[in-house]
């Protein structure tokens, strides 16, 4: 596959902080890379190293075959996280003016109708809901018809069918051949859009795959929770730690479980079991006569990958979870409800 858009071993520095601590990566034409991870991880810095916006202490990008600053701007589009354009100008006469920075732009009409604002063209843009502006803003960017679009956090604040409207957009400008980067909080928008997604955290490109293949690899298998109420739910005093539901009780189920437990209830997650086999564990709750308030069933999926890769991160920079799935840990164990806690 042609690569479109490169980056080798970028690296940048503020003060001690790393934003960037080596990254590479290349992404295909007419492919759409989503890029994750958590606040401060280095997106919005990656984003701006490959769109010439800021320029790396180590290591190179192309796009399009040059260097971001020279590539030719008729052929990308940019959307930058905190974009904020004249708002004394209606919807159309914004695109109207963006349009009039390239040579051959398209009907500014015709990209209202592409960001679901056909109705709104005649709204000055601070009269516009914040979601609105929003998709405003990824029309700038589609007024050059560019080979290259790059989005920062593009759904931000928009409503769910305005992200469903961004999300059809982003899939048939790809489908066209369009090469996409965008990066997002979302998981169910990087599921849905990345071909591939990389996941960023403290500056490193930790993960890259099919939203699939992240799962296959990182979020382990569909799992049943049970939640139980502790044994001493009604008895204890607020102040006592709660009495945790014995895991022994579930030593005859053929499945691996974790059990964790909070002030109330007792969750154990059945792990590696179908939609099919879940009528076993409830014969075997209903045998045993053990009480539950809730079950239920969950494929993994992209939100456990980011959570189980995010909680690895934060333990190995600061030796503490940081609240992920609890997929990883130990068979039968009972989690110390205090553990981690930190005092108010
Ligand atoms: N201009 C700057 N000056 C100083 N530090 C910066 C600057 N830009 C970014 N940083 C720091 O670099 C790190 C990465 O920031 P960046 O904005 O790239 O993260 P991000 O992944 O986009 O975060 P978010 O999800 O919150 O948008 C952060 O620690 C941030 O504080």
């Amino acid at each position: 596959m042609e690569a479109v858009v490169v980056a080798d071993e970028l690296q940048r520095s503020y003060g001690d902080t790393d934003a960037l601590a080596g990254v590479s990566l290349s992404i295909g034409r007419g492919e759409v890379f989503a890029l994750i991870g958590p606040n401060g991880a280095g997106k919005t810095t990656l984003v701006r190293a490959l769109t010439g916006t800021t320029v790396p202490d180590g290591g190179s990008a192309r796009v399009l075959g040059n260097s971001p600053e020279t590539v030719d701007r008729d052929r990308l589009g940019v959307l930058p996280q905190d974009f904020s354009p004249p708002d004394r100008l209606t919807a159309r006469e914004l695109l109207a003016y963006y349009a009039g920075l390239y040579e051959e732009p398209r009907d500014p009409d015709a990209v209202l109708a592409d960001v679901g604002l056909a109705d709104a063209g005649d709204t000055w843009y601070e009269n516009l809901s914040g979601g609105q502006q929003r998709r405003v803003c990824v029309g700038t960017t589609l007024v050059n018809d560019p080979d290259v679009l790059v989005l920062d956090e593009p759904t931000t604040g928009i409503d769910p069918a305005g992200r469903r409207t961004v999300w059809r957009l982003v899939e048939s400008l790809a489908d066209a051949g369009t090469t996409v980067l965008l990066t997002t909080h979302d998981m169910a928008e990087a599921q849905r859009l990345g071909d591939r997604v990389g996941l960023l955290a403290d500056g490193e490109l930790i993960a890259v795959g099919t939203p699939e293949e992240l799962v296959t690899t990182h979020a382990g298998s569909s799992r049943l929770t049970v939640e139980i109420p502790t044994p001493d739910a009604d008895t204890r005093a607020d102040a006592d730690p709660p009495t945790p539901v014995d895991p022994a009780t579930f030593a005859d189920l053929e499945y691996p479980i974790d059990v964790r437990t909070n002030a109330e209830t007792s969750t154990v997650v059945v792990r590696e079991i179908s939609p099919t086999e879940i009528a076993s564990v409830v014969t075997f709750l209903d045998e045993r006569e053990i009480e539950y308030t809730e079950l239920a069933w969950a494929e993994p999926d992209l939100e456990d990958v980011y959570l189980e890769l995010a909680d690895e991160t934060e333990v190995a920079r600061t030796g503490r979870a940081g609240g992920g799935t609890g997929a990883t840990m130990a068979e039968t164990e009972v989690a110390d409800p205090n553990e981690g806690r930190e005092s108010p």
